[in-house]
Parts: structure tokens; sequence; C-alpha cells
């Protein structure tokens, strides 16, 4: 029988780049297929050709044995295939029954019925079992319910190929476990998926069977049961890797990070932290426990309605980013397409932008010193690109991560505010960046570590556990995944 699926010999070039070199994957009808890869080893790019979006150099692309459509042709592609992103491709400012009928609403002559449409979309969502209201704007949905309308629309449209690109990556546990039930339950149905993540432990969670892609190649196919975690690792970076393990250290006396009394309506309420020079502190907590808001607010991004953030024993200027920098704080933001980096600067502006006055005199920074200093970060958080004066925008998602990480770095910090540090960066790439962390801990920095990730907290000197906007618990190092979880989710305090 055809596969449902198959893309075979696959061919992609981007200039002197070659994303995908021969690469295939076929899938069955009705299976679960993980796509495993490090960054940059070509993952998207094959998404990017599975959904008509990038027509491929050489190959073949097949659906149920029948070539895939022309690339013009998006209704005919949008019948067979849909991506569930990370990132959102609905409209905010549109309502979701607007979104969902998006160039096929119910009407005639050009006139949009709104009130049928408004019908159509709750049956839509009904006949799906997306509890969402069909007139909110799309733009106030949460990550999960925005991806539940995708899923909807997709299927609406008669596509049974959905593809699931990191979903995981900014929700939570109890969310992600309601993905894994939805996913099954399309799995009953008969419908087919490729899931790509970088958590290796929800390949084997959900998924029947993985790929692995190495440097733009297919590397191995198999059953999840057939590739043990060492072997898979090993198929991704081509060596046997050891496990990230922490490095002990004593924090020092001074506090470079303080938060007194932080209030912020609907965010959290009377909070409070230090955090001293050679220390790591973590901040835990569900999607609604307020640590995100928290951190923002630590960095600028948002103003307290009370309280005061004092760095290195000044006092900072409330909602006020810049000021923030200046005082020596190093950001990595949670959204790093929107507050992370300038997709059209290199990697070595972008990466040196904190520092742009100390490269050169007179305000005028000297190419060549940002390019020696770009390289420079390129290769200590090994970036995989041409080099410093390509644009972010054409990096993969993890090595624009890793841009991020640089920029936050580059001007020694008193203190780090690190946000989900690790978010789409691959197995190896993570030990790279919590070193790096590690590191600037140990020449002296203070480090705020927020994340959804427990092996991110694991270098944490303790972990401040928030619940409903307050700090419920300070758990010292040694903590087990359970017992973290367990105050992460209220069960103790
Ligand atoms: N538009 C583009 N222009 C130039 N190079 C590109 C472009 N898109 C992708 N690339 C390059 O192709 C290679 C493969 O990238 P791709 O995004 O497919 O990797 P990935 O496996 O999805 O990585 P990640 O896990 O980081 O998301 C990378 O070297 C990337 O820099």
């Amino acid at each position: 029988m055809n596969p449902h699926v198959a893309a075979r010999n696959v061919v992609k070039r981007f200039g002197p780049t070659t994303a995908l070199d021969r690469a295939g994957i076929e899938i069955a009808e009705g299976e679960t297929r993980a796509l495993v890869g490090r960054n940059g080893a070509g993952k998207s790019t094959l998404v990017s050709i599975l959904t008509g979006l990038l027509r491929p150099d050489q190959g073949e692309v097949l659906f149920s044995g029948e070539p895939a459509p022309p690339i013009a042709d998006r209704d005919a592609w949008r019948q067979r295939v849909a991506c569930v992103y990370q990132h959102s491709t609905i409209i905010p400012a549109l309502s979701v029954a607007e979104n969902l009928f998006l160039n096929r609403q119910p009407g005639r002559g050009g006139l949009i019925r709104w009130r049928a449409l408004r019908g159509s979309a709750r049956e839509l969502l009904d006949t799906y079992e997306v509890d969402v209201d069909a007139q909110a704007l799309a733009g106030d949905l949460t990550v999960e319910q925005r991806q539940l309308v995708e899923i909807a629309c997709a299927l609406s449209f008669g596509a049974r190929f959905i593809i699931l690109d990191e979903p995981t990556a900014r929700l939570d546990g109890p969310a992600i476990e309601r993905l894994f039930a939805r996913m099954r339950s399309l799995r009953e149905q008969g419908v087919t998926m490729l899931y790509i993540s970088h958590h290796l432990d929800e390949v084997y969670e959900i998924c029947q069977s993985v790929t692995v892609f190495r440097d733009a190649r297919h590397i191995v196919t198999s059953p999840v049961a057939g590739l043990p975690h060492d072997e898979l690792v090993a198929a991704m970076t081509g060596e046997a890797t050891v496990a990230y393990t922490s490095r002990s250290r004593t924090p020092g006396g001074t506090v470079v990070l303080s938060g007194e009394g932080l209030s912020l309506a609907g965010r959290y309420q009377d909070v409070g932290l230090t955090v001293r020079s050679g220390e790591v502190v973590g901040l835990a907590g569900s999607a609604s426990s307020g640590k995100v808001g928290l951190a923002e607010t630590l960095v600028g991004l948002h103003k307290a309605d009370s309280g005061t953030v004092t760095v290195n024993g000044r006092r900072l200027r409330p909602g006020d980013v810049p000021a923030a920098l200046r005082a020596g704080l190093g950001w990595v933001p949670q959204d790093r397409h929107r507050e992370g980096f300038v997709p059209r600067l290199s990697v070595g502006e972008n990466a040196t932008f904190p520092i742009a006055r100390k490269l050169g005199r007179y305000g005028l920074v000297s190419p060549s010193r940002r390019r020696a200093k770009g390289e420079e970060l390129i290769e200590s958080l090994d970036i995989k690109t041409e080099g410093a004066d390509q644009p972010v925008g054409d990096l993969s998602g993890g090595n624009a991560q890793k841009v991020v990480f640089a920029r936050a770095l580059v001007d020694d910090p008193v203190v780090l505010v690190v946000i989900n540090p690790t978010a789409g960066v691959d197995v190896k790439a993570k030990q790279a960046l919590l070193g790096a962390v590690e590191d600037a801990v140990e020449r002296g920095a203070g480090a705020v570590v927020v994340s959804d990730e427990l092996d991110d907290l694991r270098i944490c000197d303790r972990v401040l556990v928030m619940f409903h906007g307050r700090v419920v618990k300070d758990v010292p190092r040694g903590w087990t995944d359970h017992e973290l979880v367990a105050v992460m989710e209220g069960m103790e305090e």
C-alpha cells in the first residue's frame, strides 16, 4: 500500500547552505511519526516542503501515492496537510470565526453574512470539540486554545495529515497532557501526524516511530521501541553524549538583584526575591502562576503597580527596559520573535547590539570589530550559520535562540534574566546554553532562570515556586521532579 505521505530524495539549497540533501520521509496512514534532529538539521525545511510553502530543488512529494498539487493551488494543499506551529499563523486582530472562514466566508456576492459566519464557526468548533468562543478575538486566545482552533480548522478543510512543529514549547504540563489526549483521539480517527520536538521524552510518549535527520540527511527511521534514548541522541549528534550535570558553587554575599513588595494586578501579588552574586535562582510554576510576568517586570517590560526592583543597589526606573539593560541586566525574552532579535539584521549586529558603543568611536561601530566579536560568539555558542554577516531571519529556530543568548551575555551582565532559555534548542545545544549561564555566574553574575523545563531548573541553587501569583515555596537544590511538580500544581506547600 502507498504511504499516506512521502517525500523522496529531496534536495533544498539556500545559497551556499544545503538544508536537505537527498533526504526523505514516508509515513503510513494513521501513523504518528516523530522527526528529530539538531538545530539546523533541516526539519523545518522539510515541513515547508510538505506543506507546499517551499518547492524542492529536486525530489518528489506524494500524498496517498499521488503527486503533490502545484505550489500555487493553496486550497488543494489545505485539503491534504496542515501545520500547527509554535508560533501562531492565525490573525490576532480577527475573531476566531473570521479566522476559521478566512477566504471561504459563507455569503453571496462578496458580502459577509456575519450571523451565518458565527453559526458555522460555532458548529465547526462543536464538531471538533473545541471549547472556544467563536466571537473571541484570536489575539486573546491562549497558546493552547489557538492550537486547538488551528487543528479544527485543518480538519474542516478535510486534511488528514497534521504536522505539529514544537507544539509543546509554550505549554505547561497539564496543557501538554490535554494536547496528547487530543492527539491520541485523532490517531484513533485515522489522522496521520508528524511530530517535531526537541523533547525526546515526548517522542517516546506520543509517537509510534521516529525519523532522525542530521546535517541535512536522513539518518534512521525506527519504531520508538527499537531506538533507546542513548541511541536516538547518538543518531542526532553523531556521537555519544552524556547528560548535563550542573556545577556546585557557593553564592557570594552581594545582592545583585532584588525585588520588593512587587504586585501587578491579575499577574502576581506581593512578591519579593533576592539574587546574590554567583547564585542562580529559578522561577517555576504553571502558565497562570505569574512567573513570566514577574521576570518581565524585573527587566522593565512591565511597570508593577507597587514595589521596587534594584540592581546592584540602584533602584530601577519601573517599566524602562533600556534603563534595566544599562544597569547591567542581560535578558533572554520569552518570545524571541517579538522581543529577541531583528530578523533582517545580521547575526553580528544582533549579538553585539548592547556593546555597539564599545565597538567604535564617536557612536560609529567598526564593521570589522563587530564581525570579529560576532565570530567569537558564533564559536562559543556553536551557532550554525554561514557567518556573522548572515541575517538572523535565515537561521533555524534554535540557532536564532542562541543569537538571543549571545546578545544577553555579550556585555558581561551583572544579572541574567532568562525566560525558557532552551526553548527550541537541541539536546546538545541545551548543554552549551546552560553551561553559558553557569559560566556567567562563575564570573560573578547572578541569574534568574524562568522555565517550564525541569532540566533548566536543575542548574539553580534554589527554585522559587509560584502559584496563582504568589511565591509559595523556596526549594533548595536536590529536589526530585515529583516534589517540584507537586508544589507547582499547588498540591503541596
Ligand atoms: N530562508 C533561508 N535562507 C537561508 N538559509 C536558510 C533558510 N531557511 C533555512 N536555512 C538554513 O537551512 C538549514 C536548515 O534549517 P531548518 O530551519 O530546516 O533546521 P531545523 O532542523 O528546523 O532546525 P531547528 O531545530 O533549529 O528549528 C539551516 O542551516 C538554516 O540556516
